[in-house]
């Protein structure tokens, strides 16, 4: 396993990105946010069935807590919004959205992303108006 830290808003542990402001030092004693701390353990080092199901299932429990805070957050865009939900879809908004997101996932390459992302955005626009 790697001993390191990825921070997603561009920063690094000495120099946290602008979102990020107890990443690094200087932070304060409580982070304003809460932080999700995800294990991303190295591929080479799986080296059973098991082992490979376990790294996913961690995997797995981030990306939902990812996603449910996500939905949470595009809610109140839609309140924002003078017209929100499937009505008011930005698809200029979404290529940007997708177009930084492969910039951190080059290896599933745009295509891939795009898909996976009109399904979080209908999702998310699904659960708001329930
Ligand atoms: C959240 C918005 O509304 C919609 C949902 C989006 C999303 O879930 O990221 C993006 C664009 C819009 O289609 C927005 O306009 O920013």
């Amino acid at each position: 396993m790697h001993d390191r830290v990825i921070d997603a808003t561009g920063g690094t542990p000495d120099a946290p990105g602008p979102s990020c402001p107890a990443c690094g030092s200087g932070a304060p004693a409580e982070p304003a946010a809460p932080l999700l701390r995800v294990s991303l353990p190295s591929v080479e080092d799986l080296g059973t069935l098991a082992e490979a199901r376990a790294a996913i299932d961690g995997l797995d429990a981030a990306l939902a807590v990812l996603l449910e805070h996500r939905a949470a957050v595009a809610a109140l865009v839609q309140r924002l919004k003078p017209v929100g939900g499937f009505a008011g879809r930005d698809p200029g908004r979404e290529r940007e959205i997708v177009d930084a997101m492969a910039e951190h996932a080059p290896s599933l390459g745009r295509d891939r992303l795009a898909a996976i992302m009109n399904a979080v955005i209908e999702a998310g626009l699904d659960a708001a108006g329930r």
